[in-house]
């Protein structure tokens, strides 16, 4: 089983990802990093463990469709099996899900349908909610809205400013989403 990691801002999950991989934790083959933005953290990350990459940036030409179709030929060629998103900014489109179905994961930093989007951490901090937490999906044509998989909460009240809770969120994501990922490459290994 091989998979490719998509981020496009700090790459910490990526990261955490690759020690897993590195401590044989995950039983597939990360084949590469893939961003949609050259100035992405995780490229260098990448770049600094010999791990290889590849950038694609959307050119504001160009559609979806065409961008995805770019995308998916790079993937197929590296043969890739399934994605990993982690801190991954883009939509993926009908193109590339329908090149790979329920193998997409992602996961965002909310507990799920409580704050989608860009901003999950500032939102919930915001709102003043009791409890936040983390959830990796599998991905669908919606924004968030794909089957849930994992969701682990904290309760806010331990977390005095927005910086904390963050700290605590990606931490709790650097230790659960390796985990998820080996379950995740497993049950397709058993297709
Ligand atoms: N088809 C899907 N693609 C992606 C999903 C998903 O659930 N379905 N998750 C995102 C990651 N994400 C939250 O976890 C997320 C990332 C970005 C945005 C967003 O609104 N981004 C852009 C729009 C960019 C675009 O049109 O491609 C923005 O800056 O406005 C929302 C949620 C990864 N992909
Ligand atoms: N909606 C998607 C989203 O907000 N994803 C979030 O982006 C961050 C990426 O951090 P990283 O680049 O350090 O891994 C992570 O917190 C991830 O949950």
């Amino acid at each position: 089983m091989r998979f490719a990691v998509f981020a496009s801002g700090n790459g910490s999950n990526f990261e955490a990802i690759l020690k897993a991989v590195k401590r044989n934790e995950i039983s597939a083959e990360l084949v590469c990093l893939f961003s949609d933005k050259s100035t992405s953290y995780a490229v260098q990350r990448a770049k600094d463990n010999g791990v290889p990459y590849f950038i694609l940036e959307k050119e504001s030409k160009q559609t979806k469709e065409e961008y995805e179709t770019k995308l998916v030929y790079l993937m197929k060629k590296e043969k890739v099996d399934c994605v990993v998103l982690a801190g991954y900014m883009r939509i993926l489109g009908k193109t590339f899900l329908t090149a790979y179905p329920n193998r997409v994961i992602n996961i965002h930093p909310s507990l799920l349908p409580n704050f989608p989007g860009k901003y999950g951490i500032k939102d919930a901090f915001d709102r003043g909610v009791k409890k936040t937490g983390i959830t990796i999906h599998q991905v669908d044509d919606g924004i968030d809205t794909g089957p849930i998989i994992f969701q682990k909460e904290i309760e806010t009240k331990d977390f005095k400013t927005l910086e904390e809770l963050e700290e605590k969120i990606h931490e709790l994501e650097h230790k659960y989403y390796p985990i998820v990922i080996e379950e995740f490459v497993r049950e397709l290994m058993t297709e």
